[in-house]
């Protein structure tokens, strides 16, 4: 750790919250949410995982539950004192632990997480919403946070204290049975927490189906002139049943959206909810839930799952690679096999022949329901794809085996509709004579709709698809085709749009003008080239232009000019390869500079400022800029002067 660290006594040590967290601390105490109440949820649900954790190291080694396996968590209130205390049998932690755990961000890319958050309060608070704060968010409620732990199969025991101000003290503890109590001495404002009603609701509603028992004790409830001691009542809260055993038809709309909050730590609803048990050669339930938004960690580059894989009823794993393919890490849930044995450690599962087959099951039951929704409604398919589309695209690179069922699922905006197309609408709605998919890449859809290369397009009302995610630039020239028909880029090759009907409402007045200059434009094609020499793989008349004079294509076989552009920026190509320039013979200053050419005139800077013009239209930057405005300030003068 690089906190600064100073010693206060003999025992207590006192150390510096790393700076992340510190910040973090300080959103969470000072602003407003609105869901306070969510502390107990994390408390506990860090509780829970804290039981799954035991219990699966006490399969292999089972000294560590010194036999005690009846897992609980308790919660225990006590309101002279203003206290609140959260404790469980689970695994403990020790000192090490203590100290990385509660005085870090340990999760991968939560620092960064951290580092987005802007000041604005009510931006962050946000953020914090779709992230999930754990344990610190018991500072919303706390002015002093004690945790007391002992780690499960060690003697020693630590105290962690704070009150969330820039550091923590930690010092030998005394708790004498394995787990964790966290006591919250509660702020002024906060005493709602104290009330057994209260916190009786606030476990109904978010912890209702953690698989451990909750229990609730009220302390200091003896009255005076009682004789005997008698030992403070303890009253279960919870169901404590894992939700994806019960039938279906029991499990309300309510409890998924509590259980999805416990398992995906996240505050959105789930947009969809898979409860379902497969039996046969494998037997295996669970429930998956496609979260309402994106979770923050969905481009994280390890592109891991986040599914909790357990084994009869007891939890294994929540780093299972194999459960799911990476494509489909925005699922949150449980997958629960009857078939894997209880003691399979985390590198058995890798390849394992039980876990590839759940795995294959779970991706036609998911893919399956995706393509339902998307055919019975799709407007709320449209709300998935807006969220997850860019990452099911990642599956059409990757796998050939689920491609073209995810290619049934991709959706796409077109030139011509309005919300969004699949492939299959897109072909019902071809032109006579049009064989290719046509589409457009671009940063965005608005920039991509400026492109000239549309203008021939737009003409003969032919749409044309807009891939917008730089992952498009990978799975298109994977795929090549759908369905019998090549996806073709309209910045690319030939347009080929001299054989494709006009649509009857659509205005094909070029191909009139066309006929009368065409002649025209082979000397002032054989000027340009001579003029541009190296800096033009060829210079053409084009088809697909209709108001622009001039745009850049790529070759048929090049690589796709938006790509290109892509690479360049990451620094992975150093130099774009030439272009093929289209001029169009239909354009006024064509037709003027075709009859220049006939008559042998000097055309070399006109050449220069129509090939600078049309990368200033690709958004591109000019090679020699200086060069372009001496041009361009020439023939100013020229006209004007
Ligand atoms: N009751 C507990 N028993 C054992 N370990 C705990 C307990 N509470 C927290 N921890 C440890 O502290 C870590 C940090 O907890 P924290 O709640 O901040 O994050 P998290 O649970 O990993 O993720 P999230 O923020 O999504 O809840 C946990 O991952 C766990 O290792």
């Amino acid at each position: 750790m690089s906190d600064t660290q100073t010693k206060s006594s003999a025992s207590t040590e006192t150390m510096g919250f790393q700076a992340e967290v510190g910040r973090l601390l300080d959103i969470v105490a000072h602003s407003l949410y609105s869901e306070r109440e969510i502390f107990l949820r994390e408390l506990i649900s860090n509780s829970a995982d804290a039981c799954d954790r035991l219990r699966y190291s006490a399969i292999a080694s089972p000294d560590l539950t010194n036999g005690d396996v009846d897992f609980a968590i308790d919660i225990t209130v006590d309101a002279a004192s203003r206290t609140l205390t959260i404790a469980d049998n689970g695994s403990g932690m020790g000192r090490d632990e203590l100290i990385g755990n509660l005085g870090t961000i340990a999760r991968s890319g939560s620092s960064a997480f951290v580092s987005e958050l802007s000041g604005d309060s009510k931006k962050d608070v946000n953020l914090i919403g779709q992230f999930g704060v754990g344990f610190y968010s018991a500072f919303m409620v706390a002015e002093k946070v004690v945790v007391n732990s002992r780690k499960a199969g060690e003697e020693e025991s630590w105290r962690w204290i704070s009150s969330g101000q820039g550091s923590f003290d930690i010092e030998p503890g005394e708790r004498e049975t394995r787990g964790t109590a966290i006591t919250l001495h509660m702020r002024e404002d906060a005493g709602e927490f104290l009330e057994e009603d209260r916190l009786r609701h606030i476990v109904k509603t978010y912890s209702n189906h953690i698989p451990f028992p909750i229990r609730l004790t009220v302390a200091g409830e003896q009255k005076e002139g009682d004789d005997e001691a008698k030992l403070p009542e303890q009253e279960q809260l919870n169901d404590a049943s894992a939700l994806w055993t019960k039938p279906k038809s029991q499990v309300t709309e309510e409890q998924h959206k509590e259980f999805y909050h416990h398992v995906s730590h996240a505050f959105d609803d789930p947009w969809l909810t898979l409860h379902f048990k497969a039996e046969g050669m494998i037997e295996y339930g669970g429930l998956l839930y496609v979260p309402g938004s994106r979770p923050f960690d969905l481009f994280h580059p390890e592109r891991v799952s986040k599914l909790k894989l357990y084994v009869k009823r007891v939890f294994i794993s929540d780093e299972c690679d194999d459960l799911i393919p990476s494509y489909l890490r925005f699922l949150r849930g449980v997958v629960d096999s009857e078939d894997l044995p209880l003691n399979v450690s985390r590198e058995m599962l890798q390849n394992n022949p039980v876990l590839t087959k759940i795995r294959a099951g779970l991706t036609k039951r998911v893919l399956s329901e995706l393509g339902t929704k998307a055919e019975k409604e799709p407007e709320e398919y449209a709300k998935f794809w807006e969220n997850f589309g860019i990452v099911l695209k990642e599956g059409i690179y990757e796998t050939t085996a689920d491609r073209d069922q995810l290619l049934k699922l991709a959706r796409f905006e077109s030139t011509t509709q309005d919300g969004l197309v699949s492939l299959a609408d897109y072909i019902a709605r071809m032109k006579e004579g049009q064989e290719h998919i046509y589409y457009i890449t671009g940063d965005s859809k608005e920039a991509a709709a400026r492109s000239p290369q549309l203008e021939g397009f737009a003409a003969k009302g032919i749409e044309v698809l807009f891939m917008t995610d730089p992952v498009d630039e990978f799975w298109i020239p994977a795929v090549h085709e759908y369905e019998g028909k090549q996806l073709k880029s309209v910045t690319r090759g030939g347009a080929d749009l001299g054989n494709i009907k006009a649509a009857p409402d659509a205005e094909d007045k070029k191909d009139e003008a066309k006929k009368e200059e065409s002649a025209d434009l082979e000397k002032l094609v054989a000027a340009v080239k001579e003029a541009l020499g190296n800096a033009v793989a060829d210079v053409r008349s084009s088809d697909r232009l209709t108001t622009s004079a001039v745009c850049l294509v790529a070759d048929d076989n090049g690589m796709d000019m938006h790509l290109e552009r892509l690479l360049q920026q990451h620094k992975q190509l150093q130099q774009a390869s030439p272009r093929i320039l289209e001029l169009n013979p239909s354009h006024a200053l064509v037709t003027a500079l075709a009859k220049q050419a006939e008559s042998g005139a000097d055309l070399s800077d006109a050449a220069h400022l129509l090939l600078d013009q049309a990368r200033i239209i690709e958004g591109e930057t000019l090679p020699d800029p200086a060069a372009f405005a001496q041009r361009m300030a020439d023939v100013m003068a020229k006209s004007f002067g």
